[in-house]
């Protein structure tokens, strides 16, 4: 233990062994500089120390004032003094200067360590500035404290208000989902009761719509399970609303009261309103409730996310806690929240859906006014699979829209021809109108002669091979005044279709017989035609300026076709004419007028028209041209036609003359230009209101044909007898054909000629016909088939000769028909596979049968008939029943290979590939010759 006094100007330690004399030498005062800006001044002292020996001790001891050994009691008997030396006296030994220890507060109270000396004025001073400095840092510490605590105080007022403002709205929303909610609720059980449903409506009206909610809608989005869950709770729970700031909250103008009154700021929102986290985590009284776990995690990671965010709060001095939604945020939570199959059901509307026989979902769903997903759904509920450009047939369509609750018109595709023909005429709106009168008869008995005759025009001269092609329609004046329009139709058998047509569209059959041939094939097929339309018959034996004519004899052979001519006591007018001499033909449009009058033939010119195509072809410079016949009505420049597929706005019309003419009355020929294509003869025409309807039949009646040509290809086989003949046809041989030709009706005679030109084995098959000029495509088409191409009074277009010389395609031009007819049929004789002839030779009869090493059995026969020829064919005949067919191969008389043998001579026989001979079986030898074919 060391003791210390402080004697003023020196410090004495006394030790048991040693003491140490330390006398400060020197001192100062050093400055420490802190980094927050403080200084402190610090005494310095340096101390010089003396060992002196035990010896020097009473010296020393008795050296001491006795004013130092008062002060300082005697330490070493009082105190045992401890066994080691100190360990701050070593440094003291080495003689190095000794900080004074600080002055600690000894347990006996009394101060030990060093005695420091008195400050020093300087160091007053410093120390009294230091403190001055800590006093006014102090202050302003304490102010800028109480200045957060008003910051903090305003901001949690300012967030508080903005909560209640926030509660203050959820409760208008609240309030307006649960009207919503009621609303729902009555319309749910307004719709059950319609359904008379008491299942559904078991639910009780009284109870809380909150409650029902899951009810009414089992899939929620996951969010809504708090929410609902909550809910109950907040109205109930919220007791009385509490006069505080919830009643300074802003209200929507208009917007129903909140009910169920205002909630304690801080947990029922909290709970109730998890996704608030931001509003919730700036309050420092916000106590984190237990809400969903997802939640809270969000919460945190907030502000880590939005923190050092410049927005427009902290911009201005506010905060992010500050923060709140926006109404339309606000919104989109209520709507997220309620989900879409909450929002209140449209109001259903049953429609009546127009179905026709075929249409597309997408159709469909846009007639019902329906999405087309849903149709889809429900189509596939139903096990059918479609897409929304797929068809579904009018069943399908009509049970889909029953399921949605809609009515089903059904509609067949054929409406749209509703209407487009033979509305009734009122009778006093009908006027008389000319006769249309068909000359009819036998091949050149004088048809066009008679006709030309009474045009006083020269039509024979013009024609090829003076044969009458295509109709032509004429109006004539007759000597009584009243006008007759003609239609000239051929007489040749080919054309048995046309004078079909025309006799349809016609009220009177001038039946042409010639005065020296008499009734033909063809004059009777024309009494036919006129019988079946309801047609009177007027007949002009012709040809009676001829020596030979037996007008007689025509009239009584007329007789067995049930004609009987007025002359011979019958109705049937009768007149003898002579176009080459002109006679009588004046009478003929007499009597043809007088039969009409007496058929009072009316009709109604104040109407749409409506007509016959006659004849249609495709003019070069004019394009489609149709020579129609009008029936009804008048027909107009600009009306819109429509004929079969065909369709247009007439440009022009064009009078048998060759002018153009406005309009076209009742029975008046006439070519009709503006069609969009050539339409086919016997087409009926109509005057229809708009394009849209035009083309609307038109479509219809396209695929009508399509459909009819795909239907004839499909091959239906019944019956085995149906089956074989079908396998004949399969194996047919076809000549393929393209046919060009300068008018339809021309292309129509062609084709049924040459289709009456084939057999069972061979037969024509036409790839494409129309009219018009050859054109490349005909012939591209032709090659790919390895067709020829028939031109009939046209001619190709020079792409078309490049391409057929390209191809090798065959083009042959024609404008006689019969040439046409010839050459296709020779030119198909030799598709004819040859007649194999059977003729025979002789019989032989087996006697034995040899069997010889390398060449095999030979049977030694006689020949009992005729002759045996060396490769010749030959039938083995065992009991009557021929039991092998092939070739003789070897023939010997003895050893000697011969050609043939005669009867009564034996020889020796084998056949090539054939060894199953025996005795007794009969060889049959005969030679196959092949003999050609024509047609
Ligand atoms: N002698 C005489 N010859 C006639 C008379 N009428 C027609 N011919 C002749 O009979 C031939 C046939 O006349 P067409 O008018 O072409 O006979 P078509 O019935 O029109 O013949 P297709 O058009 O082929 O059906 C021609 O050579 C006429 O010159 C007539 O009254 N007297």
């Amino acid at each position: 233990m060391t003791d210390t006094k402080n004697t003023g100007d020196k410090t004495l330690t006394a030790s048991p062994k040693t003491l140490t004399l330390k006398r400060p030498s020197e001192t100062g005062v050093v400055r420490q500089s802190f980094s927050h800006g403080r200084t402190n001044a610090v005494v310095v002292e340096k101390v010089k120390r003396r060992t002196v020996t035990p010896g020097d001790a009473k010296g020393a001891s008795a050296a001491p004032s006795p004013s130092a050994a008062s002060t300082a009691p005697a330490p070493a008997p009082a105190r045992p003094a401890p066994q080691q030396p100190a360990a701050p006296q070593r440094p003291a030994a080495s003689g190095q200067p000794q900080r004074p220890a600080p002055a600690a507060p000894r347990a006996g109270g009394r101060p030990g360590g060093v005695v420091l000396r008195t400050l020093t004025s300087d160091e007053m001073g410093a120390r009294a500035q230091a403190l001055a400095g800590a006093r006014i840092r102090e202050a302003e510490d304490r102010k800028r404290a109480e200045a957060d605590a008003r910051a903090r105080a305003v901001r949690e007022a300012e967030e508080e208000r903005e909560r209640l403002a926030a509660e203050a709205r959820k409760r208008e929303e609240d309030a307006r989902r649960q009207q919503e909610e009621e609303a729902r609720r009555r319309a749910e059980i307004e719709a059950a009761k319609r359904a008379q449903d008491a299942a559904t409506i078991s639910t009780p009206q009284t109870a809380a719509p909150v409650a029902e909610r899951p009810a009414a809608s089992a899939p929620r989005p996951q969010s809504s399970a708090p929410y609902s869950a909550q809910r109950p709770a907040g109205p109930s729970s919220a007791g009385p609303r509490p006069a505080g700031p919830s009643s300074t909250a802003p209200r929507r103008p208009g917007a129903p009261a909140p009910i169920g009154g205002v909630r304690r700021p801080s947990a029922p929102i909290e709970s109730e309103e998890p996704v608030r986290a931001p509003v919730r985590r700036a309050g420092p009284s916000a106590p984190v409730r237990a809400p969903a776990p997802a939640k809270p995690e969000r919460a945190k990671a907030a502000p880590t996310k939005e923190r050092g965010r410049l927005t427009i709060a902290t911009a201005t001095g506010g905060s992010d806690e500050e923060r709140s939604r926006s109404v339309a945020s606000y919104r989109r939570r209520v709507q997220r929240l309620s989900g879409k199959g909450h929002q209140e059901p449209k109001e259903k509307l049953a429609r009546e859906v127009t179905v026709p026989e075929t249409l597309t979902v997408q159709e469909l769903a846009n007639r019902m006014s329906e999405r087309a997903v849903d149709v889809v759904r429900l189509l596939m509920k139903q096990g059918v699979m479609k897409k929304i450009t797929d068809l579904i047939d009018a069943d399908t369509a009509q049970l889909i829209a029953e399921e949605l609750g809609h009515t089903v018109r059904r509609v067949a595709e054929s409406d749209v021809e509703e209407g487009l023909f033979d509305a009734p005429d009122a009778p006093e709106s009908l006027k008389p109108r000319p006769p249309v009168v068909t000359i009819m008869g036998h091949v050149d008995h004088g048809k066009t002669s008679l006709l030309d005759a009474i045009r006083q025009t020269n039509v024979v001269k013009g024609e090829a091979g003076g044969i009458t092609q295509h109709i032509g329609a004429y109006q004539v004046t007759s000597p009584l005044g009243g006008k007759i329009t003609f239609i000239d139709t051929p007489g040749h058998a080919a054309f048995t279709a046309m004078r079909a047509r025309g006799a349809k569209s016609t009220d009177i059959v001038v039946l042409v017989v010639a005065a020296d041939d008499g009734v033909k094939p063809q004059t009777a097929e024309a009494i036919n035609h006129a019988r079946a339309a309801g047609v009177p018959i007027i007949v002009a034996i012709n040809k009676v300026d001829k020596p030979e004519a037996k007008p007689e004899k025509v009239r009584s052979e007329l007789l067995q076709y049930e004609i009987q001519v007025e002359s011979l006591g019958g109705e049937t007018l009768e007149v003898e004419v002579s176009a080459k001499a002109r006679t009588n033909l004046d009478k003929l449009l007499e009597i043809i007028q007088l039969q009409s009058e007496i058929l009072e033939l009316k009709a109604n010119p104040d109407r749409p028209a409506e007509g016959t195509v006659i004849e249609a072809k495709l003019d070069r410079g004019r394009g489609p041209v149709a020579t129609a016949l009008v029936q009804r009505g008048t027909l107009y420049q600009g009306d819109i036609v429509v004929a079969g597929s065909e369709w247009g706005r007439v440009r022009a019309l064009v009078t048998d003359q060759g002018d153009t003419t406005p309009e076209a009355g009742p029975s008046m020929p006439v070519e009709i230009l503006g069609f969009n294509g050539a339409p086919e003869a016997g087409d009926r025409i109509a005057v229809v209101e708009n394009e849209a309807r035009a083309r609307e039949i038109a479509d219809y009646r396209t695929r009508q044909k399509r459909e009819q040509a795909a239907a004839r290809a499909v091959v239906r086989v019944s019956g085995l007898e149906q089956m074989m003949s079908q396998i004949k046809v399969a194996g047919k041989k076809e000549f393929p054909l393209v046919i060009k030709g300068d008018v339809q009706g021309s292309v129509e005679a062609i084709v049924q000629a040459l289709e009456k030109v084939g057999n069972d084995e061979v037969g024509v098959r036409v790839l494409l016909s129309g009219a018009g000029g050859v054109t490349e495509s005909d012939v591209i088409l032709a090659s790919a088939s390895n067709a020829v191409v028939i031109g009939f009074n046209v001619r190709a277009l020079k792409e078309a000769r490049d391409a057929a010389e390209r191809t090798g395609t065959e083009i042959r031009y024609y404008n006689i028909i019969y040439d046409l007819v010839d050459d296709i049929k020779a030119a198909m004789s030799g598709m004819l596979s040859p007649e194999r002839r059977e003729d025979f030779l002789g019989n032989a009869q087996i006697r034995e049968i040899f069997a010889v090493s390398k060449v095999g059995k030979i049977a030694g026969c006689l020949v009992t008939e005729g002759v045996v020829q060396k490769g010749a064919s030959v039938r083995l005949i065992r009991d009557n029943v021929v039991i092998h067919e092939g070739k003789l191969a070897t023939l010997k008389r003895f050893k000697d290979d011969v050609p043939e043998i005669r009867a009564g001579t034996e020889c020796g026989m084998s056949f090539e590939n054939y060894q199953d001979m025996r005795a007794g079986d009969v060889i049959e030898c005969y030679r196959v010759t092949e003999v050609k074919r024509t047609l």
